[in-house]
């Protein structure tokens, strides 16, 4: 294959991976060294990963921290986070430790439930036989139930059934709803697989066709609510405290601002969805559609101060997490993740998350009301920057000290502090 620059490769998924290792190499000309590289599965079996995704060539490890101080519901908690991003596990753990007053943050949810969508096309009457699949309900729910007992047996299954009809102008559609509970399952093959179940009972009662059958990734039956309330003494103050919701304004009142509002929510709801192996595409999908149910995109938090001046801070979406199924049992760091965090439950993990995605923006919207986002960032970045330019042990110390103290922190700095230092014999010790 050396020298051929087609992406074609019939069967590529039939191949070992050591096959397909050596087609990428002959494609992207890759060095010994990178091939090295890439056989380096870390701490991810590669018959484990082979079996989670297709066309495995390697595995890639990001680094797994923990955010500390975190008191939620009056229990402690070590919280798992990976993540690229500097300065976001101090800024979660900086957080959580001005937020462990009066048994620390508060987080509850409203269950497991995900809905399962059902698109019936082809109708003449879609509001009339909206009326005939409400009256079938009990007959769907059961069928639903035929296909799944463990999770039956668990005490999940199909609870209800809703229906709606959606105008457009490719003709009317009627969407049915299966609401499903879960339980410690993120849901989507739960979901599905009853979806695709019920479909034939669903067309003999409306006479229509069915077209998509699929879980809605907006969970807004399974929302975690995280909230908190922050002493204007431990944090600088009243005026810091309206600064803060006077930055939550902002977000409030501009689209600009809020994505970068719930950008600063995902760094932590994320961070631990990675840890823990979720469907962190699914929880991105369903935050951000919720952010913008009210018909403009909105911020997922809201921050006021209290009659004491204290700032109080709440949080609602989604959370549609799984403690069963998944990568969740197949990968190995994500259950030992799970040991960590020692939650019990799919309920409890979105109580987690939700209060880190809390913790997580008011640390952001504290720096951005006062110092600025650099001061604290930066400093963590410099550390990047100075390993980036090859220094090491005691010299990155030096580095990061000199770039922060000077104020001049970039790569071109770094490089040339390095040069020097090391000329200058700064250890380079371990
Ligand atoms: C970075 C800090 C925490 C420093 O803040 P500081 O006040 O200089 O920290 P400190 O030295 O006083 O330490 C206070 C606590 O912070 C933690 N901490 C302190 N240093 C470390 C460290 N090296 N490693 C781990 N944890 C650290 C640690 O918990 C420590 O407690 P202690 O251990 O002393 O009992 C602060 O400046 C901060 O929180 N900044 C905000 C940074 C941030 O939000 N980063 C997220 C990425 S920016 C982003 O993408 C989101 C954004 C901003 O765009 C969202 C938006 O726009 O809304
Ligand atoms: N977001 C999306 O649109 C889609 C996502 N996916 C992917 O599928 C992944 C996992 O799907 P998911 O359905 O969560 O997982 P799994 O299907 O892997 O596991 C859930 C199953 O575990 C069994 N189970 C046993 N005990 C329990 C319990 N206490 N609570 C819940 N279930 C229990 C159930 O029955 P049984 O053992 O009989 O199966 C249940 O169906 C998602 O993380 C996602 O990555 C897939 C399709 C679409």
């Amino acid at each position: 294959m050396s020298g051929t620059k087609t992406s074609r490769i019939p069967e590529f998924y039939k191949r070992s991976i050591e096959e397909r290792l050596k087609i990428v190499a002959d494609f992207a000309g890759l060095t010994e060294d990178e091939v090295k590289l890439l056989k380096n599965f870390g701490n991810l079996d590669p018959k484990i990963a082979d079996s989670m995704i297709e066309n495995v060539i390697g595995a890639m490890s990001y680094p797994l921290a923990v955010a500390v101080n975190f008191l939620i519901n009056g229990k402690d908690y070590l919280v798992p986070m990976v993540i690229e991003e500097a300065s976001v596990v101090a800024a979660a753990s900086n957080a959580a430790r001005v937020m462990r007053r009066n048994g620390g943050i508060r987080s509850i949810t409203t269950g497991s439930l995900m809905i399962g969508q059902i698109q019936v096309v082809g109708l003449s009457d879609p509001w009339y036989k909206r009326m005939l699949v409400l009256e079938h309900k009990d007959e769907i729910l059961s069928k639903a139930n035929e296909v799944d007992p463990a999770l039956v047996k668990a005490g999940g299954g199909a609870r209800d059934v809703e229906a709606r009809v959606v105008e457009h102008s490719t003709g009317p559609m009627l969407i049915v709803h299966l609401i499903v509970d879960v339980k410690d399952a993120m849901g989507a093959n739960a979901v599905n697989t009853m979806a695709e179940k019920v479909s034939p009972l669903i067309e003999r009662i409306t006479g229509g066709r069915v077209l998509l059958r699929i879980i809605s990734n907006l969970a807004d039956k399974r929302l975690v609510r995280s909230y908190v309330k922050v002493y204007k003494e431990d944090i600088g103050g009243e005026e810091v405290v309206d600064g803060i919701v006077s930055a939550w304004a902002f977000a409030a009142a501009d689209p600009y601002r809020a994505a970068t509002h719930n950008k600063g929510i995902m760094n932590g709801v994320i961070a631990v969805a990675l840890a823990t192996a979720q469907d962190h595409r699914a929880i991105e999908a369903g935050a951000h559609a919720y952010a913008a149910r009210n018909g403009r995109y909105e911020p997922l938090s809201r921050w006021e101060k209290d009659s004491d001046g204290n700032l109080v801070g709440s949080l609602e979406m989604p959370m549609a997490v799984g403690t069963i199924g998944g990568a969740t049992k197949v990968h190995p760091v994500a259950k030992v993740a799970l040991k960590i965090l020692g939650v019990k439950s799919a309920n409890e993990l979105a109580e987690v998350m939700g209060a880190v995605g809390l913790a997580q923006n008011f640390a952001a919207l504290r720096a951005l009301a006062t110092e600025g986002i650099q001061r604290g960032h930066m400093r963590l970045h410099a550390r990047n920057l100075a390993i980036m330019a090859g220094a090491s042990g005691d010299l990155v110390d030096k580095v990061v000290e000199i770039m922060v103290s000077e104020g001049k922190i970039n790569f071109a700095y770094a490089q040339e502090l390095v040069e020097k230092l090391s000329k200058e014999g700064v250890a380079d010790k371990k």
